[in-house]
């Protein structure tokens, strides 16, 4: 490829932003305007015409697809190999770094990654340990306070909590015991990751000044989304002389919660100097239509950096809005469109079905099972967090390392070999008074005798059982090896024992993992093949799916969709407390960033859109009534088309226009007060004015009838 094709298929905004000479860069831009196409072009470009090895470049993407994504389109674009090129999420580059200079960050060799799943185990033990009492001291809850501390940069020695602070002191009590848990067994949590990163450069300058050596660009895609920690990385990493391309959209950053700052972007141009700012308006994936609403949502947010889109594209079909009256209905709703769509000619990858929660997607994924329409899932129930496979892993994480305590809680009694909880509260005991891995307290429990002999012999199977797994492990192959563990540990016979299709899922689920070593490749000699391999899953957890190749309709959350597009989308259980979430109707700030991601979600299609929700849901194993979303409303009611039950087409939107119930002050959708019932949302009306009747679902009652003279409602 000529330096010329590098810029054609671009306009002159993106191109400035490619070819831009300044130290530093800031793309600023709304969804779908070529930001993560700026990033590829601008990588080309630097090889091609500045002639920089690709080995001097950093890019840091979202996702780990997103990394193959882009390692893709550069080797099909230059014909060049990017082996040497350091692109990856932020997670993904720590672990890297921390792997090569494992001394200089504190580590052991061997250190191993601990997920969320492990990590909520690990501090559950350490609350335990500590005597609190769960119901007052949520080892969640302990965890999220762990984690934001870290994001933040702070670890417990740093951290002053003010006397009468009766929390906040216990929360760092947890939060050391914790760390002190993590250091004994050589584990590293995610938050971790970026931290001990971010330490590594502060604590080894010499380390730091070969980075700084190496590198002569780096370039962030999705940088709204960057936390405190991530921003000091990449500012020391930088320092003054390596130049750093950011490009990002205020409008979609959705990850406040995790600890992701958006004033990182108005940071940046006065941090890094020299900074030039480009904007992108033309958006190349949606329908005017479609763009036209989720402009018209995102306008509902206040201090937007504010940013002009507009397509030159046609305006596109009016986007379907359809009420069903459960979920089920809705899921049917939803099936038989994409359905039809896909027997129109079109894949079945060009279809994504986008909801808010997990847990809305086992009834979509019902209804597509019975229609046989194959379906994959990003994020949520993924394939590396699928119980049984991580019950594998964890024997092989053992073989590794025996100092493993959160591998060894997993799995001591699984399959059940006889070891009950009182066993394991004394290899606890024993492990914390004297400061060692459950492992080696197993083996001083053993050799002292310090239990009944049931006992001991079940604790010695288990010993002699990861023992063995391990000799001869050198010699195979790593699926050998998978493949053996599965069956020498018992699970594979354990599953095939237990009845109907769980059981038989989860044997083909360790099928798959044997064949995902199969096809695993390991990068390099320093790392055993294993040890890839479980970091890839532990970093991977859910991206890396079994059937990726495959052809079939896309399920996964808003917040997973991100930088994605498809031809096709369905925003699904689009109703009040389900999106926005119960959570953030609370708080200002949150319901922004709700509307964020609602923005997210809609920018996401390129053809066609569908809007659904459920008149009643069953969620969690209860009932609601919710109205429908509010961002539906914020939607101009003219790229709306209703659909109804049977399927004929109504428009304008009836329910939707009149979402204020007349001459009373009230409207759907707005949470109320009533003296006795309490707190509620005002659900459905009938009349107007004095005599108008209206629906309410109250927190505590359920959905009640009132007469609006009557009632004396508050709106809150
Ligand atoms: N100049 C262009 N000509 C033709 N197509 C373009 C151009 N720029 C971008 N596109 C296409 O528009 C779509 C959106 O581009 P891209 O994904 O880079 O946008 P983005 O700004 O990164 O979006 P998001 O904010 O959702 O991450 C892609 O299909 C891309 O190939
Ligand atoms: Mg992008």
């Amino acid at each position: 490829m000529d330096v010329s094709d590098i810029l054609s298929p671009l306009n002159p905004a993106q191109r400035e932003a490619v070819a831009a000479e300044s130290d530093n860069l800031l793309v600023l831009a709304g969804a779908g305007s070529g930001k993560t196409r700026v990033l590829v072009h601008r990588i080309a470009w630097l090889i091609r015409a500045l002639g920089l090895s690709p080995q001097a470049i950093l890019a840091v993407t979202f996702t780990n697809k997103a990394a193959k994504e882009m390692r893709g389109r550069i080797e099909e674009m230059m014909q060049i190999s990017t082996r040497g090129m350091w692109v990856g999420t932020f997670h993904g580059l720590a672990h890297r770094l921390l792997k090569a200079h494992w001394k200089d960050a504190g580590l052991p060799q061997n250190f191993q990654i601990l997920d969320a799943d492990d990590q909520l185990r690990l501090v559950k033990r350490v609350c335990r340990e500590l005597d609190l009492d769960e119901s007052r001291w949520p080892p969640k809850q302990a965890m999220w306070y762990i984690n934001g501390q870290k994001d933040e940069g702070l670890r417990a020695a740093h951290i002053d909590v003010p006397h009468g602070d009766l929390y906040g002191q216990m929360m760092l009590r947890i939060y050391r015991a914790y760390e002190q848990a993590c250091e004994r067994a050589g584990l590293v949590d995610f938050a971790e990751l970026l931290l001990r990163a971010h330490e590594l450069w502060l604590k080894a300058p010499a380390v730091l000044a070969h980075y700084q050596g190496r590198f002569r660009q780096i370039l962030v895609d999705e940088f709204q989304d960057t936390n405190t920690i991530q921003y000091a990385w990449l500012r020391v990493l930088a320092g003054k002389t390596i130049p750093v391309v950011a490009v990002g959209d205020d409008d979609q950053s959705i990850y406040g919660w995790r600890g992701a700052k958006i004033e990182n972007i108005q940071r940046f141009s006065d941090d890094f100097s020299g900074c030039q700012t480009v904007r992108l308006e033309q958006n190349y994936r949606s329908t005017q239509t479609i763009l036209q609403a989720a402009n018209g949502v995102i306008a509902h947010n206040f201090g937007r950096l504010g940013k002009e889109l507009w397509s030159a594209g046609e305006s596109g079909e009016p986007i379907t809005l359809y009420a069903g009256f459960n979920e089920q209905d809705e899921a049917r709703f939803i099936v038989e469109q994409a359905q039809s769509w896909i027997d129109d000619g079109n894949a079945r990858s060009s279809v994504a079905v986008l909801y808010r929660s997990n847990a809305q997607s086992r009834v979509l994924e019902e209804a597509l099972i019975r229609a046989g329409l194959p379906y994959r899932i990003h994020g949520g129930q993924r394939f590396y967090e699928r119980m049984e496979i991580r019950n594998a892993l964890a024997y092989l994480r053992l073989i590794q390392n025996r100092g493993d305590d959160a591998a060894v809680e997993r799995v001591i009694n699984t399959p059940p070999r006889g070891i009950g909880s009182k066993t394991l509260e004394t290899v606890r005991e024993v492990a914390r008074n004297r400061e060692v891995a459950l492992w080696q307290a197993i083996r001083m429990a053993i050799a002292e005798k310090l239990l009944p002999a049931r006992a001991l012999s079940a604790l010695e199977g288990f010993i002699v059982l990861v023992d063995e797994m391990d000799g001869g492990s050198d010699d195979m192959l790593l699926e050998e090896l998978v493949e053996h563990v599965e069956h020498a540990s018992g699970l594979l016979d354990f599953h095939q024992k237990e009845k109907g299709e769980k059981g038989q899922a989860r044997v083909e689920n360790l099928e798959e993992l044997v064949s995902a070593a199969r096809q695993f490749e390991p990068e390099g000699e320093e790392l055993s093949p294993l040890q890839q391999f479980l970091d890839n899953a532990a970093l991977d957890a859910g991206e890396a799916q079994a059937d990726a190749h495959e052809d079939s309709v896309q399920l996964m959350t808003l917040h997973s969709a991100k930088g994605l597009e498809f031809p096709l989308v369905f925003l699904a259980g689009m109703e009040e407390n389900l999106f926005p979430h119960r959570m953030s109707l609370e708080e200002p700030g949150r319901l922004e960033e709700e509307r964020r991601l609602c923005y997210v979600g809609i920018t996401r299609a390129m053809a066609r859109l569908y809007i659904t929700y459920a008149e009643t849901r069953r969620i969690h194993g209860s009932e609601s009534y919710n109205s429908p979303s509010r961002f539906i409303r914020e939607i101009p009611v003219d790229l709306l088309q209703e659909v109804r039950l049977n399927n004929t087409i109504a428009a304008p939107v009836s329910s939707l226009t009149q979402a204020a119930v007349p001459d009373t002050g009230l409207s759907l959708g707005q949470r109320v007060f009533h003296q006795i019932f309490g707190e509620g949302i005002v659900l459905n009306f009938e009349g107007r004015g004095n005599n108008a009747r209206v629906e309410v679902h109250f927190d505590a009652e359920g959905s009640k009838w009132l007469v609006v003279q009557y009632a004396n409602l508050q709106v809150l």
